[in-house]
């Protein structure tokens, strides 16, 4: 299928009293097109004659015009804008395969400008240009890498991954915690309580619940002033972990080019939340209990002891009772971390308070895109809420999240569809890779290999979307020292 993209220009508005075909009607007359799209921002009593006379001169080939209005012609963002909405809606109503020609005549130098970056990059085209009597294509002498576009043209995909990536956990109170159901509510009661209570916390949950958010408001209306110091007990190499924790003094172990504080000094006067305790290896708990017991640390390598004022609150998406009675969590220290406990519900325990984050969600969305030009506020068809509302959501409120931020940002259209939530949902990589995995039939089909593929692309896609696309952070979140080792498997599983 051979689409012709044009701006309409004035040459094109003004050929039918001129006399001759102007570019884009020369264009069609010279070769064959299956569409034209046009731009226009002209007054649309101008554009509906010029296209009623473009109709009856080149028949053959279907018109579709794109309103779009532009605050001056030379509006770089916002001519971006429009013609790359104008070519994804093409591409994505075409066949297999479109052949794209961009026309650089009509229109401004800003107009062509466009063209020319978008065909050497985003979406290889050929270029055309008219004069009076002939049509020619339009050589460059470059082919535009991604690493030499300018940062304009860059940025719409920086802002996308930027966008679509999931935001960290901000400084909350118990007012950003969003729900209605009684299931939360009795839990943000007891949260409350134990809000100003000097006392260990464990918060229970499935990933996705929301657990960060609510140690969070804990620790924000606690009377404490420090901080509250995140660190995430899965991501710490075995070996690093009483590093982490207690700190180390310089020539302490072979690495230690520096004295670094523990996390425990850092959280002094304030909050410690060590979430996925329940990683934490059995020789890291014991020094931990020792901690908890005479709130004292010594730094590896130095004998000092030296006193600490942390309230620690613990998270977990696993049973730590059942690890503890099967032996993998120490009793004594889960007794010390859980002396308040609070199990954060899943999603589908919370009834109504889908339904309510979902409105929320577009709207913080929204909120949060407000200042990218390249995004207008969307709201959502009753189709698409619906297949929100019967998702199954085990990845809980980052997953309802995240994929909303996807299809929010990705869709061109400005009431999502259906299909929208569809193509956000099939881009998570959870989704390939269900319970099944364990039970795939045994046989001559059976590839472990591909098996083990699968899991390591599963993990390796929630750790890049939990870090935010961070890759040391990511690489830290699935046990790998260094991101390079993590950007060899993305490549070899083309992630
Ligand atoms: N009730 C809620 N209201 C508003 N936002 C929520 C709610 N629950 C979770 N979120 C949001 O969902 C995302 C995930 O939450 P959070 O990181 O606190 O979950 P978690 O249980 O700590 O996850 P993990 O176990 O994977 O670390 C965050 O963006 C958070 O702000």
């Amino acid at each position: 299928m051979h689409i012709l993209f044009a701006w309409i220009g004035r040459t094109d508005l003004d050929a039918e009293t001129k006399g001759w075909d102007g570019p884009i009607l020369n264009a069609l007359l010279k070769r064959r097109f299956d569409e034209v799209r046009l731009l226009a921002d002209w007054p649309q009593k101008e554009v509906s004659r010029y296209l009623a006379w473009l109709e009856l001169r080149a028949p053959q080939t279907r018109i579709h015009c794109r309103p779009s209005p532009l605050s001056q012609p030379n509006a770089f963002i916002e001519i971006y804008r429009h013609v790359s909405a104008a070519i994804t809606e093409a591409i994505s109503k075409a066949g297999p395969s479109p052949s794209l020609t961009f026309h650089l005549s009509p229109g401004t130098p800003v107009m062509a400008s466009v063209w020319l970056l978008l065909a050497t990059s985003r979406f290889p085209a050929e270029l055309i240009e008219s004069s009076l009597l002939s049509l020619n294509t339009v050589e460059t002498p470059f082919n535009l890498p991604a690493e030499i576009l300018p940062d304009l043209l860059r940025e719409p995909d920086r802002r996308l991954a930027a966008a679509t990536a999931e935001k960290p956990v901000a400084a909350s109170s118990f007012g950003e915690i969003i729900f209605q159901s009684d299931a939360m509510r009795e839990v943000v009661a007891l949260a409350r309580k134990a809000a100003p209570r000097n006392v260990p916390l464990l918060i229970e949950g499935e990933s996705g619940t929301g657990k960060e958010l609510l140690a969070h408001a804990v620790h924000n209306s606690s009377p404490r002033r420090g901080r509250m110091i995140v660190v995430n007990c899965g991501a710490i190499p075995a070996t690093l972990v009483e590093s982490r924790l207690f700190g180390h003094v310089k020539g302490a172990f072979t690495g230690a080019v520096s004295t670094q504080l523990g996390c425990f000094e850092e959280a002094d006067g304030g909050t410690l939340f060590l979430d996925e305790i329940g990683e934490l290896p059995l020789e890291a708990q014991v020094a931990l209990l020792r901690v908890l017991q005479e709130g004292e640390i010594t730094r590896i390598g130095e004998n000092k002891v030296r006193k600490v004022d942390v309230r620690v609150i613990t998270a977990t998406h696993r049973d730590l009772f059942i690890d503890m009675i099967q032996g993998r969590f120490r009793e004594d220290l889960f007794y010390r971390l859980a002396v308040l406990r609070i199990r954060l519900p899943a999603l589908r325990e919370r009834g109504s308070d889908l339904a309510l984050l979902i409105g929320r969600a577009l709207d913080k969305i929204n909120a949060e895109m407000a200042n990218d030009p390249l995004y207008t506020p969307k709201s959502l068809s009753q189709s698409a809420c619906q297949l929100l509302m019967t998702q199954n959501w085990r990845g809980n409120v980052r997953e309802l999240y995240n994929t909303m931020r996807r299809a929010l940002v990705w869709s061109d259209r400005q009431c999502l569809e259906r299909d929208d939530i569809e193509a956000a949902l099939f881009q998570d990589t959870r989704r390939s890779t269900d319970e099944g995995i364990l039970n795939r039939p045994l046989g001559r089909d059976c590839n472990l290999d591909a098996i083990l593929e699968d899991v390591m692309a599963h993990y390796i896609g929630r750790a890049i979307e939990k870090a935010g696309g961070n890759k040391t952070r990511a690489a830290n979140l699935i046990g790998y020292s260094s991101y390079q080792r993590l950007d060899a498997q993305r490549k070899r599983l083309g992630i």
